[in-house]
Formats: C-alpha cells, structure tokens, sequence
C-alpha cells in the first residue's frame, strides 16, 4: 500500500512517517512542494506518488493565533482540506481527513457522539467544521477522524510544554475545568493506518463519514500535567507541582471547549481498531524523549 500524506513536519506525518516499514510505502510532502492552498501542487504531488490513499493531517492549528488570522486559518483548515479531497477524488482515491475535538461547543455532559451538533468555540474549530463539510462533500469515499489533545515526541505539544516549563519551575497552574482525552500521536498513527487498509480492502463498502478516534480514558489539563510529572520524575526527569486552576484564571484568545470528550464507539464498531491509554502514551512518549528507546 502507498500512502501520500500531506505536510512533513507536523505531529502525524512524523508518526506516519515511523510506519513504513514491510514494503508498506508512505510519501510525506509539505510546503513548497506541496501546498493545501496551491490545488496544482496537490495535483502534481498524486500524479507523480500514485497512492492508494490519502491522508491529509496538514493544517493550520494555532488555536488562539486563529482568532486573530481568521482568514489564513480558513484557507488552510477549509479551502486547502477541500483541494486534497477534490483532487483525491479526481484520481478515484479515497481520503482520510484529520479533524478536532473543537468542533464542539462542549456544553454536553457527556461525550460526544458523531450525530451530536456541532458548535464550535472559535476559529479554529470553525475552520476544522469547514473543512470537514467540504471533504464529505468534495470525496464520496472520505472518513473524517476527528482526534483530540495530541501529543508526541514531534513539534509543539502540552507534554512538551510541560516538561520544558517544570524545568524551571517549582509550581504550574493548569486549568482543571476544559475535560478531553489526551491522545499519542503514534497511536493515532496506528488508527489512521488501520482506516487506509480497510478503505483499500472494501472499496465499495459502507465506510465513509464521521468517527471519533481518541485513546481510552479522559481527564482535565491539570490531570494529564499532573500524570506527565509523576511519570516524569519516576524517570528522573523534570517535574513541578500542578496548581489546578480554571478557565477564567487563564484568559486566552480563544475559548475552548469545557467538554471534548468523545465516544468512539462507532470507529471501534466499523475498523475493529482500539487506541490504548492516553497514560500508557505518556510513559512511551517519555521513553522516546529520554532516548531510552
Ligand atoms: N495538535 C493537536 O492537539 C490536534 C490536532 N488535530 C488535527 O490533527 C492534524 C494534525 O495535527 P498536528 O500534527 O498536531 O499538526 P502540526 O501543527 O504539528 O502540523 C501541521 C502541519 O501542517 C502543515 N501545513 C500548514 N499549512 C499548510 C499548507 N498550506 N500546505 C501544506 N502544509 C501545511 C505545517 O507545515 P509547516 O511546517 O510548513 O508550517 C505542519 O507541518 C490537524 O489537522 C489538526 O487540526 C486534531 C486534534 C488535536
Ligand atoms: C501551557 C498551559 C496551558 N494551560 C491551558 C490553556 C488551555 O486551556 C489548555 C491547553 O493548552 P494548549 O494551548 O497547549 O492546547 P490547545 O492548543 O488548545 O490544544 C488544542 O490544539 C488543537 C490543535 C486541537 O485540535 C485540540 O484537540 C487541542 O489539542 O491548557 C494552562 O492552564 N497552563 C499552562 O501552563
Ligand atoms: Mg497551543
């Protein structure tokens, strides 16, 4: 199987990246060979890998930089998904489209199931609702994996954050109020992998649409902060105190969602496919991270 993957350096085209191995053949391309906003690049990048799917997790996700560059935000995360799915499907090639969490305005009680409405908090999320209407529409044969707080040993994340902040610090505050499922990037990765083959498998089967994909659990940011230390320093490494705090204590641009907690039963159902833990991510990450692996 041959897999185009738009973007190089993100979280998930790294993890993808780490999957091809046995002859399995997986083809990263970003900017400026490959560009979201550019439709003949997207063109030019499947007329020349000939892949069998693809799988688009290139976007624009700074969530609280978004508010203030609506216009950029939407032309990655809704004109730029819209190009890969159309031009996927000029060639008869499926496309598995990577979605958030943020399309939720997170005032439900419980988590989310894919026939909840939708609500978005800010311009990201909205960008990412865009985007997910215009794949479905533009691909006849697109699933939307809509995932959630990522973190890996890859680019800019909260596990990261917290690690390079408890260096120097005795004590964070983290809010104790936003609840979600933190989910490992190779474990995503994996989901993703085990969406393409059973898309190449069936071609013609009842797949396509919307499905949730997160690891099993849930907890707040100060619960995974607080998980990422205690693993942390039982590996020696750094670690802080975590002061639980709530949203209004950290003003930021953008608001988020005070529950984005999704159920995945129907991707479970439909791809027979599971995520670990999130705390069995962190353990792996730092594993990674610390070079132990
Ligand atoms: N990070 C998270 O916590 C979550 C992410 N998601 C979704 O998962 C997907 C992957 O996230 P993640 O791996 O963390 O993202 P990253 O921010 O790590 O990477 C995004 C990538 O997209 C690329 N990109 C941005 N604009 C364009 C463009 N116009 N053309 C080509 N490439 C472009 C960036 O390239 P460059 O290096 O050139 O800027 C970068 O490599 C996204 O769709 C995101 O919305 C969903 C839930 C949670
Ligand atoms: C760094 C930090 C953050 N926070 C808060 C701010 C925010 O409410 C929450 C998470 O902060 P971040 O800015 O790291 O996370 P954020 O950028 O909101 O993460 C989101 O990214 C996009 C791309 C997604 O799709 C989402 O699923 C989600 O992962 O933690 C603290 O309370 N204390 C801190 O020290
Ligand atoms: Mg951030």
């Amino acid at each position: 199987m041959r897999i185009l993957v738009t973007g190089r350096d993100g979280q998930i085209a790294r993890c993808l990246a780490d999957l091809a191995v046995n002859g399995r053949e997986i083809v990263c391309l970003g900017r400026p060979e490959l560009d979201l906003t550019d439709r003949a690049s997207i063109d030019a990048a499947i007329a020349k890998v000939r892949p069998d799917v693809v799988v688009n997790p290139a976007a624009y996700t700074a969530v609280d930089k978004a508010e203030s560059e609506s216009e950029a935000a939407f032309a990655v995360n809704a004109g730029g998904a819209e190009n890969v799915a159309s031009a996927a499907a000029a060639a008869a090639i499926p496309i598995v489209h990577i979605s958030t969490d943020y399309v939720f305005s997170g005032d439900k009680d419980a988590p989310y199931a894919e026939t909840d409405e939708t609500g978005p908090t800010g311009v990201y999320g909205a960008s990412k609702l865009e985007g997910e209407r215009r794949v479905l529409a533009a691909n006849p044969r697109a699933v939307v994996l809509r995932t959630a707080w990522v973190f890996s040993p890859y680019g800019n994340n909260f596990l990261k954050t917290m690690l390079r902040v408890g260096k120097d610090r005795d004590v964070l505050t983290v809010v104790a109020d936003q609840h979600g499922t933190p989910t490992y990037g190779p474990d995503i990765a994996a989901g993703i992998l085990a969406v393409c083959e059973h898309a190449v498998a069936d071609p013609e089967g009842a797949w396509p649409g919307v499905y949730h994909m997160v690891a099993e659990g849930e907890t707040t940011w100060a619960g995974f902060a607080e998980a990422i230390f205690e693993r942390s320093r039982a590996r020696g490494g750094p670690s802080a105190a975590v002061e639980p705090i709530t949203t209004a204590d950290y003003p930021t641009p953008a608001r988020r969602p005070p529950n984005s907690r999704l159920d995945t039963s129907k991707f479970q159902a439909t791809f027979r496919h599971s995520l670990p833990s999130w705390r069995s991510g962190i353990d792996r990450c730092l594993a990674v991270l610390d070079g132990s692996v």
